[in-house]
This record gives C-alpha cells, sequence and structure tokens, in this order.
C-alpha cells in the first residue's frame, strides 16, 4: 500500500517547536509519513537561536539522493536553506527526481529575530526554487525581503506583494500576516495568479507560536500529498493552526517570550485523560441498582425517584436500563439523573446506549454480548469512562478485559422475570467465570434479599457484589428494600472476610 510521503529539507530545532521536528509533528499529525533531509543544527530554545551549525552541502546532497532514490516521495517542504549551495544542491535533486508538488516556505529570520539564512540566499531563492515551486508561504518579513525591502503594513500591502512575488515564477503565493501589527484576525493573502483569497481566522492570544510558519508549510505539504487541491490544503493547514494554538494556548514549555504549540493535540487530549482517569473502583459494585422502566411505571414512580430512593437506601452504582422508553425522554430523565448520583458520589452508567451515556456525560456503559463491543465502547467513550460486559463464560471474560472494560457482569444466577429466554449459570458457573476474570464481577439474575448473602458466600475475591433489578424496584417502597439488601449484603461481606 502506496501512503502519502512528504520529505521536509529543513533544519533542525533543538527546541523542538519549528524546523525539521515541527515538520515531522505535522506529517503526524495530519496522518502522512515524513522523511527528512537537515540542512542545519540549531542550538534554539524559546529565547532565541544560540548557535547555527550548517551541514556541509555535500552531505545533504547525500541525504537527497539517499531518500529521493530509494523512497516515493510525494511532495517536497523546504523550511531553512542556510546557503546558496544548499539551494543548488535541492535544485539539482528535484530535476533529477521530480517530485508531485514542491512547497517553499522561504524561512531567512526566526520570529526571535536571529538570522537563519542571509540575504544572500534571496538571489538563489529567485532564481533556483522559486521557479520550481507550486507554493512559496512568506511571513511578511520574508515577503519584504524578496521583494528588496519593500515595506508591507496592510492586507493591501499583503496582496500587492503576493503578486509581485508571484512573478517570480511560482504557481501560488501564501503572504502570511501572523506578525500583522494592526490585524485583530490572522489574515494571510493567498494569490493563484488570477484571483486574491483573504484568508481569516480568529488571532489566537497566547506566547506559544513558536513554529506556526514550518508547521503550515508542512501542512499544506500534508495536505497536498493526500491529493488536495492547492486552496482547499491552505485552508486547512489554517484552520489545523488556529486549533492547535488554541488548545496550546496555556501550556508552559521554556522561560522565553516565545514557545512552541503542541501539534498532535488529538492524541495529547487522550493522553491526558488517561492521566487523569479515575481507576474505576470495584468497591462501588457492592450494591448495582439497575432500573427497570416497566416495573417503576407500574408502582407510579419516575425514574428519577426511583434511582433517588435506591441511592438514599445505598445503592453503590446505578445502572438505567430503559429498553422502551423514547430517547428523549429517556436522555431528560439520565440527565437529571447523572445530576442525583454524582451529588451523592455514585456512579451512573447506562445500559447499551453510547449515544445516550455521551449526551448526558454518564460515567460510562454496561453492554452486553450482542451489543456494540467493548472495543469500540472503548474508543467512542475514551479512557476515562467505565465500561461494564455481560459475560457467561471465562472465554467472554478474557475477551472484556482484552477490550478495554472494567468489570464484568455475570449471570443470571438464577432464573428471572427481567429477561426473557436468559440461560442461568448458577451458583458454579458464576464461581468459573471469577476465578478466570482478570476483571471485577458484580453477580446479576433472581437476586434478592433472600438469596444475596448465598451468593456472596461463594467467598472468590473477584467477586465485589450484586446486580439488583426487581428486588428494588418491583417492591413498593425501593428505599426500604436497598437499605435491607444493603444490610445483608455487609453482613455477607463480614462472613466472607
Ligand atoms: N496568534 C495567532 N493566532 C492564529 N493564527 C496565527 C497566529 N499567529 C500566526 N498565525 C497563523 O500562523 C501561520 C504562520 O504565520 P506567521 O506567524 O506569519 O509565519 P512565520 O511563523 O513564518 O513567521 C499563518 O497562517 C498565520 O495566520
Ligand atoms: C530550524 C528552524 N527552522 C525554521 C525556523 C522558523 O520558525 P519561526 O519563524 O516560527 O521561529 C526556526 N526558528 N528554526
Ligand atoms: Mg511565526
Amino acid at each position: 500500500m502506496k501512503i502519502p510521503h512528504v520529505l521536509t529539507v529543513a533544519g533542525s530545532d533543538s527546541g523542538a517547536g519549528a524546523g525539521i521536528q515541527a515538520d515531522l509533528k505535522a506529517c503526524a499529525a495530519r496522518g502522512v509519513y515524513c522523511s527528512t533531509v537537515i540542512t542545519a543544527v540549531t542550538a534554539q530554545n524559546t529565547v532565541g537561536v544560540q548557535g547555527v551549525n550548517i551541514v556541509p552541502e555535500d552531505f545533504v546532497a547525500e541525504q537527497l539522493k539517499s531518500v529521493l532514490s530509494d523512497m516515493h516521495v510525494d511532495v517536497v517542504k523546504t523550511g531553512m536553506l542556510p546557503t546558496i549551495g544548499i539551494v543548488k544542491v535541492l535544485h539539482h535533486s528535484l530535476k533529477e527526481f521530480p517530485v508531485q508538488a514542491l512547497v517553499v516556505d522561504p524561512v531567512m529570520v526566526s520570529t526571535s529575530g536571529d538570522v537563519l539564512a542571509g540575504p544572500s540566499i534571496l538571489a538563489a531563492f529567485r532564481e533556483e526554487l522559486l521557479p520550481m515551486a507550486d507554493i512559496v508561504t512568506p511571513n511578511l518579513k520574508e515577503a519584504s525581503a524578496l521583494l528588496g525591502g519593500l515595506q508591507l503594513e496592510t492586507v493591501s500591502d499583503m496582496c500587492t506583494a503576493a503578486k509581485l512575488i508571484h512573478d517570480m515564477g511560482p504557481r501560488n503565493v501564501l503572504v502570511k500576516g501572523g506578525d500583522l501589527p494592526s490585524s485583530l484576525d490572522a489574515v494571510d493573502i493567498f494569490f493563484d495568479g488570477d484571483d486574491f483569497y483573504e484568508l481569516r481566522s480568529s488571532r489566537i492570544k497566547t506566547r506559544n507560536t513558536h513554529g506556526t510558519g514550518c508547521t503550515l508549510a508542512s501542512c499544506i505539504a500534508a495536505e497536498l500529498a493526500k491529493g488536495s487541491q492547492i486552496l482547499s490544503a491552505v485552508k486547512a493547514a489554517k484552520h489545523y493552526i488556529e486549533t492547535a494554538l488554541d488548545y496550546s494556548k496555556d501550556i508552559a514549555i521554556g522561560n522565553g517570550f516565545q514557545g512552541p504549540f503542541d501539534h498532535l493535540l488529538k492524541l495529547k487530549s487522550n493522553i491526558r485523560n488517561s492521566f487523569r482517569k479515575q481507576a474505576f473502583n470495584p468497591a462501588n459494585l457492592f450494591l448495582y441498582a439497575v432500573t427497570d422502566s416497566g416495573m417503576n411505571k407500574k408502582w407510579g414512580r419516575s425514574i428519577t425517584e426511583a434511582v433517588k430512593a435506591a441511592i438514599e437506601g445505598g445503592a453503590t452504582i446505578v445502572q438505567l436500563r430503559e429498553k422502551d422508553a423514547e430517547t428523549r425522554d429517556f436522555l431528560e430523565a439520565a440527565k437529571a439523573c447523572v445530576e442525583i448520583c454524582h451529588s451523592h458520589g455514585v456512579p451512573l452508567l447506562i445500559n447499551d446506549r453510547i449515544d445516550v451515556a455521551l449526551a448526558c456525560d454518564a460515567d460510562g456503559v454496561h453492554v452486553g454480548q450482542s451489543d456494540i463491543p467493548a472495543r469500540v465502547v472503548r474508543t467512542l467513550l475514551g479512557p476515562e469512562k467505565i465500561i461494564g460486559v455481560s459475560c457467561k463464560t471465562p472465554e467472554q471474560a478474557e475477551k472484556a478485559w482484552i477490550d478495554g472494560a472494567d468489570y464484568i457482569g455475570c449471570g443470571g444466577v438464577y432464573p428471572t422475570n427481567t429477561k426473557a429466554n436468559n440461560i442461568t449459570v448458577g451458583l458454579d458457573g458464576l464461581k468459573t467465570v471469577c476465578l478466570a476474570s482478570k476483571l471485577p464481577v458484580v453477580a446479576i439474575g433472581g437476586i434478592n434479599a433472600s438469596n444475596a448473602r448465598t451468593v456472596m458466600e461463594i467467598g472468590v475475591p473477584n467477586l465485589k457484589g450484586v446486580a439488583v433489578v426487581s428486588a428494588l424496584f418491583d417492591r413498593e417502597c425501593v428505599l426500604t428494600e436497598t437499605q435491607k439488601l444493603h444490610g445483608d449484603l455487609t453482613q455477607a461481606a463480614a462472613m466472607v472476610k
């Protein structure tokens, strides 16, 4: 399988906000393979550039040959090209190994004001590289330098510059206005030789803008490699910059005035979630209340009234299992239950309906063997949420563990009216599954005040509690029944210890 491939020819930034490091991260974030030809190694941080060590042009040529003679590169993107010799070497390589598109970011001065490629480079840019480029992406200072010091202060000046640079031969020009002093928005001008496009995004208030230029150019290259048209590639890249800046506006890396931003925001948001993740507490399975709309209707109670009574009676986790409710009514009830549960520190799960769980920000979901697989539920809900799976066999328990579930429900232990045609596993089946399971287990199916102790007294360590439906909700007083069951379970737990 061929995958989209960008080759970046640029300098290394030890602080990893710009240069090669930004290019690698931007391409990774956009799902594109990125190879790297390094033209210079900079000693650089959030304060500025402390040193530059230029790679000899022969060795730049050697790197280019290694990559281009072996790999299929779709798009070449250039950043810091510190010498005329390196520009010439690149020009030569691109003649020998033509690619689908060339994106030129004419890096000259870092935002910290340090020179990365001197003015002597300008002639080589104009003569060798720009005529080959599909797009060139100067910032205000670079556009001005390319045009012999022309003053650029307004959006209209940027249009003039785009047109003049277009005359040097590139097919498209993007003049970037990140540094436009008077502008509330971040405005860039795109010119394709016929039309001007004013591309605006909100200007994010942050110190973390080091590397925006490199990232923008890499992202354009990545989108081109995936087959986008140039204008949509530029728009996608600009949108990505805006999102990444917004996401990273408060991160603190380094003590200087310009910090790097965070390219891999999607990935990081998962990692951050996993830092935040409170490990599921198996003790919550102790008295697990599962609602049933039919029963509550029969006794003239709303779901919320039933849940409140169960919690006050000592339920340690609640699952809403509303098979017949209209979705919108269910969601409203679920939102109210989330509030009640959270005010008591009790987790609330939703049976089967991942959409409802997401919409009401429930603590998790319980799924059966014929529902969406737990592995998919985990992807949809992220690492923070609780996932339970109904299992009858050790194999199903093993699979639930592999899929990233937090607990399993095992049953039916006894015959029950709440599930038609449900195979009963009995106490023996329960014990077998508990002994095999790597996850904590809650027993379910026909459990009530008269048999709960017997269930708990099978005495296997990872049986953490019982789940009940009718024993709480098919009764006149949910509060009393829950209190009674809680008392029995507490006694049984004391016996087992
Ligand atoms: N604070 C900001 N908020 C939103 N977008 C920005 C901000 N600063 C720069 N950009 C955008 O980042 C991209 C790079 O622009 P610029 O900073 O001008 O280039 P360079 O990094 O080469 O100096 C442009 O699309 C610009 O509009
Ligand atoms: C190696 C290298 N390449 C490019 C830039 C420009 O990035 P910025 O203009 O965001 O400082 C940089 N600072 N370092
Ligand atoms: Mg910048």
